[in-house]
């Protein structure tokens, strides 16, 4: 057989303040403390008492971290200058947005900058009033949540020492509740650099119906607030406008400001580069991933289905294939753009698999999205009608005979463990529980039903296809966030405290050229309503009523560089096992200020350190003969570093030093 030739839809990849005692895990330094168990249900509680040395060295180590801040920051006030009035991202939706936004929408984009006195203090202290702040972790758990809390905190007793920052325990319960912990250094010391959210933890990811809004508007006042600090992804910030909104009509005068704090990524519009924790779990799983593509290729029989986060857009796949090259990588945007069914997308699958078994090849990689499932045209019909169904408070056990008779036909034709996992109870926001559904299984199961009969057809002539599945998804949520999650959470805490000092309502706090150094940073905060669009079809069975102006998650750019980069190596990845092991995050040294491929490959000026293109160049020179053709160079170079490096590399004025390396 040929090897056939793929089409975009799948791609073989390159690659009252009350009163809690701070609870604690061990202490970073060489301190003792005496820990108090909370009712939380986060590991941390069992090491109460534990003494310091039990701690991880890289654990106290990390917490020593401290992270960086652009100049702008460095002093206790900041210069806010005002630009354009905003409208929306979405120009069709504005009057839909200005409507339910009478009080928000349109305001002024604001950049923070040092403070222009030649003292560089900006107002003194005693012009400075202390100011009460809360803060709440609204979304799911993601890495370099607790520094949010940290930069918050420094900026707020810079600002003031008398300043009191509350953190609500349990996420949006907490706050309803008006269940407090007061953030103190002391509070912070062993959550400094740490992942996870269980400084505060988190319960339900939303503020929105009116007993929610009116609970936390209730907090507000008893609390006496001047700011609110909501951290979380599109829906926490989507609820952050309308409590914003809210809190200006009923004249109360605490400000809200959003955090974009989420694992997903999906976060992203032109005021927003990316989000925190991102960058954390892209890296933590992209080693898994390389783990189980050396693990594949050695032992030569059995093919990985590995499903990650992302539910209505990729990005975490696509950065992890970007980082370890494994064989291929399904995208939700791909499939919902080709409206490929679920047996299109299987005979993709197989059609990979005979190509490489016709290189005698019988193992490999294959990455998808958990949203990929409802990116699939007939699943999503399914989901929807099973969705409608559950706020219909149809029992679960009818819900399979009052589908219609197409969506039942399909719920038959699935295995019974996809059919339970479809029946589950859904989100908060009345979405399917993707992050519980094994698409994974259910294609491996698929795949292998249908190479089974291309065998008995005489179509495969390969070894038997065998798999091994794994979700690797929540295991990255906790772990310890890289350098760039820790510096731009602290940043994002710092800037936080500046909106609510300049009176900002309604608005997000945001970083611009974030794939440069810290200290080339722009600060800013943007109005959320400026991010909003309003979806007239809706992608998947949301509780955001149609017509309802949200702050909707991007997906995939099928335009953008890091899309075209894959595009440009899918064969090549699915055949040639160009697997690339990017190893664990690292936290000091070469690669420590790493950043997300996606992130800073869709930037043309982007050049990377100079000194680590150096250590590569003077490594290309040792495996690849002078006056080799360029694609030789750019696999040597691939092979070593990261895609974003090789472009870097490749179009590097330094290249003028070698020219013995034509490279153009
Ligand atoms: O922690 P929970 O409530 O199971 O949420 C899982 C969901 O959260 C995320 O990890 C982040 O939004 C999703 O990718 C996933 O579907």
């Amino acid at each position: 057989m040929t090897i056939p030739t793929l089409s975009y839809h799948i791609f073989p990849c390159l690659s009252s303040p009350d009163q809690r005692t701070a609870p604690q895990r061990h202490q970073p330094a060489s301190k003792i403390v005496n820990l108090v168990p909370t009712d939380r249900s986060r590991g941390m509680n069992a090491d109460y008492g534990a003494p310091t040395e039990l701690a991880g060295p890289l654990q106290q180590r990390r917490a020593l971290y401290q992270p960086r801040l652009p100049p702008c920051l460095q002093g206790a006030t900041v210069r806010v200058e005002y630009g354009d009035a905003t409208t929306t991202i979405d120009p069709t939706g504005a009057h839909a947005v200005a409507q339910a936004f009478p009080r928000t929408y349109g305001q002024r984009l604001v950049t923070f900058l040092a403070p222009d006195d030649t003292a560089g203090a900006g107002k003194a202290v005693d012009e400075r009033p202390p100011i009460r702040v809360g803060v709440v972790f609204s979304g799911r758990q993601s890495p370099g949540g607790h520094n949010v809390v940290w930069g918050l905190h420094d900026a707020l007793k810079a600002y003031n020492p008398h300043s009191i920052l509350y953190g609500f325990i349990g996420g949006t319960e907490g706050l309803f509740a008006n269940k407090t912990l007061e953030i103190t250094d002391d509070v912070l010391a062993s959550y400094k650099n740490q992942g996870g959210f269980d400084l505060l933890g988190r319960s339900i990811d939303q503020i929105r119906s009116s007993k929610q809004v009116s609970a936390a508007m209730t907090t507000c006042q008893n609390l006496n607030l001047d700011g609110l600090v909501i951290v979380g992804g599109v829906t926490s910030n989507s609820d952050a406008a309308q409590l914003a909104e809210t809190l200006v009509q009923k004249n109360c005068k605490t400000k809200v400001v959003g955090v974009p704090v989420s694992l997903n990524g999906d976060l992203k519009n032109q005021f927003v580069e990316t989000t925190v924790g991102f960058d954390t779990v892209c890296k933590v799983n992209s080693q898994l991933i390389s783990n189980v593509c050396l693990d594949a290729i050695s032992a030569g029989k059995y093919y990985y289905f590995v499903r990650l986060m992302g539910r209505k857009a990729s990005h975490v796949a696509l950065e992890c294939a970007l980082q370890s090259h494994p064989n291929m990588l399904i995208m939700g945007e791909e499939v919902a753009l080709s409206k490929l069914t679920l047996m299109e997308v299987i005979n993709k699958i197989c059609d990979g698999v005979q190509a490489r078994a016709e290189l005698g090849k019988h193992h490999g990689v294959l990455l998808i999205p958990e949203g990929l499932i409802e990116s699939i045209p007939e699943m999503y019909a399914l989901i929807q009608e099973i969705s409608i169904l559950h706020n219909n408070n149809v029992p679960v056990t009818e819900i399979p005979t009052q589908v219609s008779p197409w969506a039942a036909a399909l719920f038959q034709f699935l295995p019974p463990f996809i059919r339970r996992e479809l029946l589950l109870h859904q989100e908060s926001d009345n979405s399917a529980q993707l992050s519980q559904i094994d698409t994974e299984q259910l294609l491996a199961h698929l795949v292998e039903a249908e190479m089974i009969k291309r065998t008995k057809e005489g179509r495969y002539k390969g070894k038997k296809f065998s798999s091994v599945c794994h979700f690797f998804g929540y295991q990255a949520r906790g772990s310890l966030p890289s350098n760039f999650d820790c510096d731009y959470a602290y940043v994002l805490g710092h800037i936080s405290l500046h909106m609510i000092a300049a009176g900002l309502t309604g608005y997000m706090a945001t970083v611009a050229n974030l794939k440069d150094p810290v200290h080339k940073w722009r600060c800013a905060a943007a109005p959320l309503t400026a991010m909003m669009s309003v979806r007239r079809h809706l992608r998947g069975p949301g509780a955001i009523p149609i017509g309802k102006p949200a702050i909707h998650p991007s997906p995939i750019d099928l335009k953008g560089k890091a899309y075209e980069l894959l595009r440009e190596k899918a064969s090549s990845f699915l055949l040639d096992d160009f697997y690339r092991t990017p190893g664990g995050i690292q936290f000091e040294g070469p690669g420590s200020d790493a950043k997300p491929i996606t992130l800073t490959i869709e930037d043309q000026d982007y050049m990377g350190d100079i000194e680590m293109l150096k250590l590569y160049l003077d490594k290309v020179k040792t495996i690849v003969k002078p006056g080799c053709s360029r694609d030789t160079l750019k696999a040597a170079i691939s092979s070593m570093i990261s895609v974003t490096h090789v472009l870097t590399v490749m179009s590097h004025p330094l290249n003028a030093e070698l020219p013995l390396y034509h490279f153009n």
